[in-house]
């Protein structure tokens, strides 16, 4: 028998008034599989992972994780179900340290004891996080605040992350380098990923797995080594 996936989206609508920004999007992510997003600008990548984290109310359509519904649920069970979101530029607070940053991440869960540890171990990810625990998310480089937004999503201890735009500003190195993490991370925590990303190339060579969205729908569901060998994709989609 086929293993159930670990996110499975079934026909998802979302609206803003009149503007219909996904029309039945279904797409399917296994235990520890990467699943790049691509599209152009407006296709409804953004919405879609607002709408899979509670954030966006869905008009129809139902998203499952680990089999449970979570369509209706208010974002902040999402977290408790364990599907966390890091938002397009991350969304750290430049005012709070690094450590008071990763707090928050961890709020919802039980004990102090239990928060600590995981903050050691986040920590333990980030190297150069670790040198910087006390100094303001103000202070920190683009890459390294990229790193936090990640390490505060990781402190829900999520099964599932939903990253929008992780390499948004951020030099070919650096966007190297936190791609290379996500893998890192599915090695480590069997953590299930769905990357939304403009860097097209970038986000495919680290993934399983490619959805394209044109306009709100499901233009192409792919494996990712297909997608970017795919002439005809490359140039209608995907900008290379
Ligand atoms: N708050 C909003 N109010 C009204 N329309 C919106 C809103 N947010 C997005 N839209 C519209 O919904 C559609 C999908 O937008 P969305 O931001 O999800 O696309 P995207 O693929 O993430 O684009 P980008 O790559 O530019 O971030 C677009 O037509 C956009 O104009």
């Amino acid at each position: 028998m086929a293993e159930r996936p670990m996110l499975s989206v079934e026909g998802l609508t979302a609206c803003y008034g009149a503007v219909t920004a996904l029309n039945g999007v279904s797409m399917s992510v296994p235990r520890g599989g990467i699943c790049a997003v691509l599209g152009a600008n407006g296709a409804g990548k953004t919405t879609l992972l607002r709408t899979l984290s509670g954030l966006k109310r869905a008009e129809s359509g139902r998203v499952l994780l680990d089999g449970a519904d979570i369509t209706r649920l208010p974002a902040e069970r999402h977290v408790r179900h364990g599907l966390a979101h890091v938002p397009e530029g991350g969304g750290v607070i430049a005012e709070l340290t690094v450590e008071e940053n990763l707090r928050l991440g961890g709020l919802w869960r039980a004990g102090r004891r239990d928060r600590a540890r995981s903050a050691a171990e986040v920590l333990e990810l980030f190297p150069p996080l670790r040198e910087r625990v006390s100094r303001p998310a103000a202070t920190l480089s683009g890459g390294e605040r990229q790193m936090l937004a990640l390490g505060r999503a990781l402190m829900a201890r999520p099964r599932v992350l939903l990253l929008d735009e992780p390499s948004l500003g951020l030099a070919p190195l650096v966007t190297r380098q936190i791609m290379r993490m996500l893998l890192d991370l599915r090695a480590e925590r069997e953590l299930t990923v769905v990357l939304v990303e403009q860097n097209a190339r970038s986000a495919l060579s680290v993934s399983d797995h490619g959805l394209v969205l044109n306009q709100g729908e499901v233009a192409m569901a792919e494996d990712a080594g297909r997608l970017l060998a795919d002439d005809r994709m490359r140039h209608a989609y995907l900008g290379f």
